[in-house]
């Protein structure tokens, strides 16, 4: 049971009649039960696969490849985004009754009181306005708007970007435990350390395409396990980051 993406590739037409390929043949599995990273430097191509497998690119994008979700074509409903920011909600509408909204385009009552349970959130969060939210309560009802749409596959866009380690922590402990719970998540991520302890595997993008899928285990130590020099190049420069 899984989501698999193959060959995936977008380009963009541009106004003066050529053509710009962002993705080259991009390919992943994410399994239910785990939780699978997709990492790069800012402008690999990470957010576009995203809004490639959401069918959330704009009319100039050319996509071509095959996706499949649970060995069939997606329905709508079957994978959902929890994006990078707030933006994405309605900065008018509380908490609650937006939460339902998320689940209204695919027949389903969400019970806003569980899911704000679920991502460990307070229940008075329901009457707020999200942008009443701290940097973490926002990532965790990001989240909820995804998982209010009852999709079995969750793609995470930076969920612990701009937050402090603790919180960056205990978003990541969350994506985790929604993992264990069932879902398939495919999270990314420019924290590899953080994104290695709770992911299966993780593929790092480079340029729109793949430089390497490696299990988490090989983003350890020097990364000598890690068979691409870029791989091993991000991973090197976050140990020195991280230990600064
Ligand atoms: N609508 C578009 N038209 C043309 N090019 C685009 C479009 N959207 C994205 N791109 C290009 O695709 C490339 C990949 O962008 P993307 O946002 O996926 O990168 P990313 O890896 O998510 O970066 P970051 O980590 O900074 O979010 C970039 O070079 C970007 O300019």
């Amino acid at each position: 049971m899984s989501l698999s993406v193959i060959n995936l590739t977008v380009s963009f037409n541009a106004t003066d009649g050529r053509s710009l390929q962002a993705l080259k043949g991009l390919s992943l599995t994410v399994n239910r039960g785990e939780v699978a990273g997709l990492a790069g430097a800012s402008g690999a191509g990470k957010s576009l696969v995203a809004e490639a497998l959401m069918g959330l690119l704009p009319g100039n994008a050319l996509v071509s490849g095959h996706v499949t979700v649970d060995g069939q074509k997606p329905r709508p409903g079957s994978l959902a985004l929890a994006p990078q920011t707030i933006d994405a909600l309605d900065p008018l509408a509380r908490i609650a009754p937006q939460l339902a909204r998320f689940g209204k385009p695919f027949g389903r009552t969400v019970d806003a009181m569980k899911l704000l349970a679920d991502v460990g959130l307070e229940p008075d969060v329901a009457h707020a306005f999200p942008h009443e939210l701290s940097g973490g309560m926002a990532k965790r009802l990001l989240l909820a708007s995804a998982l209010a749409s009852g999709a079995g596959f969750i793609i995470a866009d930076e969920p612990t970007g701009g937050l402090d380690p603790g919180n960056a922590d205990r978003v990541m402990a969350l994506i985790a435990s929604l993992a264990r719970k069932g879902h398939g998540m495919l999270v990314i991520s420019h924290d590899l350390q953080r994104l290695a302890a709770i992911s299966r595997r993780i593929t790092v993008m480079q340029d729109g395409a793949i430089a390497e899928t490696a299990d988490a285990g090989c983003f350890a130590s020097e990364g000598s396990a890690l068979s691409s020099p870029y791989t091993r190049a991000l991973w090197r420069a976050q140990e020195i980051y991280g230990t600064c």
